[in-house]
């Protein structure tokens, strides 16, 4: 279970998040909405350990989720358009085995192709590369992941594939936190949809 109690973070005299609890359990997906600016993506980069937040705790599996470089976590964060990070003269191969040896059922999870490794980032689709790019963060180490608007820059049938990788990825046990601005979408794919509100989350029941 990923536990995050009593987060509290600001920037200046902004606070985005208040005292927040969350819950992830493994193999569970759950969404979370907010308007803009709300904290989202600050909460995101909080649970992976990117940002320490002003107060609160995270642990992950009962053990404290570490902030700072160079440390396994857990929990990995994937913004969005992450696969603008990818090196586009690396071929496809090299990305993947770029962390280490992935793990063969992981990639078959997300969907992705053995006879893709030996092409080059910009002769895979847009929703094929998005799934690679994803792939880079899904380490042995991997317990958690946060998706944060992952699916926003693609068509509706490369989201779709998305979501389809994520639940594959679901049940082999990943917790994962799908960030979106579409309440619909998440209804559709995630188990539970929270809101972020005034710092603090609470079931989403907006139409
Ligand atoms: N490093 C920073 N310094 C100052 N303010 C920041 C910083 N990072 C975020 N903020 C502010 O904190 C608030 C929350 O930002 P965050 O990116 O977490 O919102 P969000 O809910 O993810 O928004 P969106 O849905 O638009 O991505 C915003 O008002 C933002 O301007």
């Amino acid at each position: 279970m990923l536990k995050a109690t009593a987060i509290t973070h600001r920037f200046g005299a902004v606070k985005v998040l208040d005292h927040a609890d969350l819950f992830l359990a493994p193999g569970q997906i759950a969404g979370l909405v907010g308007p803009s600016g709300t904290g989202k993506s600050t909460l995101g980069r909080i649970l992976a350990g990117h940002l320490a937040p002003l107060s609160g705790h995270i642990e992950a599996d009962g053990a404290p989720v570490g902030f700072g470089p160079g440390r396994p976590c857990p929990v990995q964060y994937a913004p969005q358009a992450s696969e603008l990070s990818i090196d586009p003269r690396w071929r496809v191969g090299r990305i993947l085995e770029n962390g280490g040896a992935p793990d063969q059922g992981m990639l078959e999870a997300l969907g992705i192709r053995p006879e893709w490794r030996d092409r080059f980032p910009r002769e895979l689709s847009g929703g094929e590369l998005a799934r690679v790019s994803l792939a880079r963060l899904v380490l042995p180490t991997t317990r958690y992941l946060i998706c944060d608007e992952i699916t926003a820059p693609l068509d509706a049938l490369s989201a779709e594939d998305m979501m389809t990788a994520l639940r594959a990825l679901a049940r082999r046990g990943m917790g994962i936190l799908v960030i979106s601005h579409n309440y619909g979408f998440l209804r559709r794919h995630a188990d539970l949809v929270m809101q972020l509100q005034h710092g603090k989350f609470a079931p989403a029941g907006i139409a």
